[in-house]
């Protein structure tokens, strides 16, 4: 026998190492069947998986915490940012043997803003002066067009600048809860400040007409119970009053956090807004707190006005003034 040769395990080993992180998990769960060496490495890719949803994307790991049912994880493509994808076609990414460190833009004394009086005079920044004297305050634009402005790659500042809150990634610490009746949903998992920065969500980003035909199938998939989409539409109505822009962001197959955060009827813990970015055609979505938020309690927002869809599914909110269905506006 050739002793350079590896023995037949480190050879297989090897290759599964590389292949296995791509399968999605029937895949998995099936090849960990056929012998005790591919068991044991798609074990180990299902405890990583369910250890940190983020994929090592973010500051912190997100794990998911299931005590009701045997789902470890959720499967999806992690994107920390909004995507435009011109096919509906994803791309697969391993989950499980590689990582992908983010740089940390944002000092960590800037974490919040207060989102009812977002005056952001006190976050100065170069390029908004001119031989120290500010030529245009911020604020100013915040309240003509009710957005958030935030420097961007068409500033002269750079990544230190603290007018760039919600372009480091997610800062919290967040876990993902599995619950009886609402599926996986987005925790703190520490203290959160009332106006601090939560997430952005990210996904692909739709034509009107995409999103539409998305909808529609994945309503047809929900009808069997078994399939939940994160499609959210946001209107940006633009100054003249007389247009409005539409934003459609898928984060089913691909998304970030964010897609795991579940609908309240009393507009839950956080304000959904829209951030613009110097340099940036489109704005983003962000979520800020819109109160304190106690370590462990789930994070909500208000899908939207539940009368616009009488035959939508069944809300569990559990708020007092839960209309009973959830919101869903037709695409
Ligand atoms: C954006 S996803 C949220 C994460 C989802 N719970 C999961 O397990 O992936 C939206 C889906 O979550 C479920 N959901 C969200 N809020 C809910 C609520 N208040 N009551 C019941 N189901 C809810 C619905 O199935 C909805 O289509």
């Amino acid at each position: 026998m050739n002793k350079n040769k590896k023995p037949f395990t480190d050879q297989l080993s090897i290759a599964a190492a590389y292949i296995l992180p791509y399968l999605p998990p029937a895949e998995l769960s099936s090849i960990s069947l056929t012998c005790k060496t591919l068991n044991l490495i798609a074990k180990s890719i299902t405890v990583t998986r369910s250890s940190d949803a983020s994929r090592n994307f973010e500051k912190h790991p997100t794990p998911f915490i299931n005590n009701v049912d045997n789902h470890p994880y959720a499967y999806f493509t992690y994107t920390p940012t909004q995507i435009i994808i011109s096919t509906n076609a994803s791309f697969p990414q391993p989950w499980g043997s590689f990582s992908h460190p983010r740089p940390d833009p944002r000092p960590d004394t800037v974490g919040y803003l207060k989102v009812e009086d977002v005056c952001r005079c006190e976050y100065e920044c170069e390029c908004e002066r001119v031989d120290g004297d500010l030529i245009m305050c911020p604020c100013s634009k915040q309240k003509l067009s009710g957005l958030i402005w935030e420097c961007g790659s068409g500033c002269n500042c750079g990544s230190k600048c603290r007018n760039r809150v919600s372009q480091g990634g997610v800062f919290v610490r967040l876990k993902i809860v599995r619950s009886v009746r609402k599926g996986w949903g987005l925790h703190a998992d520490e203290f959160v400040k009332c106006g601090e920065f939560v997430c952005e969500y990210a996904g692909e980003l739709l034509t009107t007409k995409e999103a539409r035909r998305r909808q529609s199938l994945y309503d047809k998939l929900a009808s069997s119970g078994k399939h939940t989409s994160a499609i959210l539409v946001v209107r940006e109505h633009l100054p003249s009053g007389n247009a409005c822009l539409r934003i459609n962001i898928d984060a089913t197959k691909i998304g970030n956090v964010a897609r795991f955060i579940n609908h309240s009827c009393d507009g839950g813990n956080l304000s959904t807004v829209l951030v613009r970015t110097s340099g940036a055609l489109l704005p983003r979505v962000c979520f800020f707190a819109s109160r304190d938020i106690l370590k462990d309690e789930e994070l909500t927002f208000s899908y939207g006005d539940a009368g616009l869809n009488p035959t939508g599914s069944k809300c569990f909110c559990g708020s007092s003034c839960c209309s009973g269905i959830m919101p869903s506006e037709h695409t």
